[in-house]
């Protein structure tokens, strides 16, 4: 099977010149979904990882099964406003729009062994600024693992850990 035929183009959405990659059809099919977490998870086995933080919202779907398979355990990379202790933030900008993303300032220790997980890398300014975000915290971020890559929008050259893409469109 290929999975790619789960993930549809949705043109003009959520506004025009975006081609949407919708993965709910993948999420939906069991195999699919196996397929999709474990595809994620694979290249991490044996390296150590101590955390997966998960990338809100879409990417808390993949994050805590790759937690899972790794033993590790799973932080969140919240929107604005969303959590209830000191956080540290990044802002960036969207392939859509602004946004920033917030972690709990305490949520990886120094030298921490950290996978940051995504669905989707488009410009790469969410996966930048999370990395960004664990570097400063001390952590070691030891890859980006996304299940599908935009590569004709260049995310990967913003983003500074070895990155680890399923599909590349
Ligand atoms: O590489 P970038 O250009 O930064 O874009 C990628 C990000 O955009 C999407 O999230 P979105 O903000 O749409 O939120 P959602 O997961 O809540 O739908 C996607 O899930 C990634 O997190
Ligand atoms: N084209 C796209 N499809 C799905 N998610 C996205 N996030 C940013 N760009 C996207």
């Amino acid at each position: 099977m290929d999975y790619r035929e789960l993930i549809r183009d949705v043109p003009d959405w959520p506004e025009p010149g975006v081609v949407f990659k919708d993965i709910t059809p993948l999420l939906a099919d069991p195999k699919g979904l196996a397929w999709a977490v474990d595809r994620l998870y694979e290249p991490f086995v044996g390296k150590g990882i101590d955390l997966v933080a998960g990338i809100e919202s879409r990417g808390f779907i993949f994050a805590v099964g790759v937690a899972r398979a790794l033993g590790a355990g799973f932080i969140p990379v919240r929107k604005p406003g969303k959590l209830p202790r000191s956080t540290v933030r990044r802002e960036y900008a969207l392939e859509y729009g602004n946004d920033a993303v917030e972690m709990h300032a305490d949520a990886a220790g120094e030298g921490q062994r950290v996978l940051v997980v995504d669905d989707v890398l488009a410009t790469g300014g969410t996966m930048a600024a999370t990395c960004e975000l664990f570097a400063e915290t001390g952590a070691d971020v030891v890859g980006a693992a996304v299940l599908i890559e935009l590569g004709f929008l260049d995310g990967a050259q913003r983003v500074a850990a070895p990155l680890h893409s399923v599909l590349l469109y």
